[in-house]
């Protein structure tokens, strides 16, 4: 289905969970992103630039995971990827670039791709599923914060703070792209001892060890 892809994770230790679940497979590069979206969307750019011929990029790494949607361990397939905090505050509360007139804060995702990836890692001992995932600049660490993300983006799953700079630089080649995630803590109140990066890292690690019968078949 897809030649060749890239993956971008932010950074190596997210690198070497994918590279250790793909093993030996020549039609993935996995590449530095950096953290946050812009040094993401620079380094996907350049790493475009240098090797092209990709049919897909894709936004790989651990995230935070919203109450009821994605628990820690879980994988999640974006089925679209949102710069969530890409507009201006008013006395009314946030106003994306949408409303503003000023661009899209939202990347669409193939559905149909998405679906085989999780029908692909369903068929193994990973918990998976799909929802919109939202970039941020700034991590979220209040219930406030938690609770304005869940009203303005319905369903949203998960939050990294690469993926739209990722899609971005994607959508500027007229490639596709999609995030997956697997979740290391929970989206609220800051609380630094309840991260479980290893269980994300193997959860990482277990999704592209899979995701090629998604991908390639
Ligand atoms: O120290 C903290 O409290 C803290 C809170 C959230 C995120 C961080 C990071 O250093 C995250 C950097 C890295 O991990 C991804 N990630 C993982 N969980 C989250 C999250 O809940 N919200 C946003 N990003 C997250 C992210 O993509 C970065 O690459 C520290």
């Amino acid at each position: 289905m897809y030649g060749k892809i890239l993956v971008m994770t932010a950074v190596s230790a997210e690198r070497d969970a994918v590279l250790r679940g793909l093993g030996e497979n020549d039609r993935f590069d996995v590449k530095l992103a950096g953290v946050g979206p812009v040094a993401a969307a620079v380094n996907t750019t350049t790493a475009l630039f240098e090797a092209g011929g990709y049919d897909l990029v894709i936004s790989a790494g651990i995230a935070g995971g919203f109450e009821g949607r994605a628990d820690i361990g879980n994988v999640v397939v974006s089925t679209a990827i949102i710069a969530a905090d890409l507009g201006v505050e008013t006395p009314d509360g946030f106003s994306s670039v949408d409303e503003l007139g000023f661009g899209t804060s939202r990347i669409g995702v193939d559905k149909l791709l998405a679906r085989r990836v999780v029908d692909a890692l369903k068929n193994s001992s990973i918990v998976v599923s799909s929802g919109p995932i939202v970039t941020v600049s700034t991590a979220t660490g209040t219930a406030e914060t938690t609770a304005e993300l869940t009203a303005r983006v319905p369903g949203v799953a998960a939050e990294g703070m690469e993926g739209y700079g990722v899609a971005a630089a994607a959508h500027a080649r007229g490639l596709p792209v999609l995030e997956i995630r697997a979740i290391s803590n929970r989206v609220g109140p800051r609380d630094r001892s309840a991260w479980r990066i290893g269980d994300a890292l193997a959860s990482l690690e277990a999704a592209f060890a899979r995701l090629t019968e998604g991908l390639l078949s």
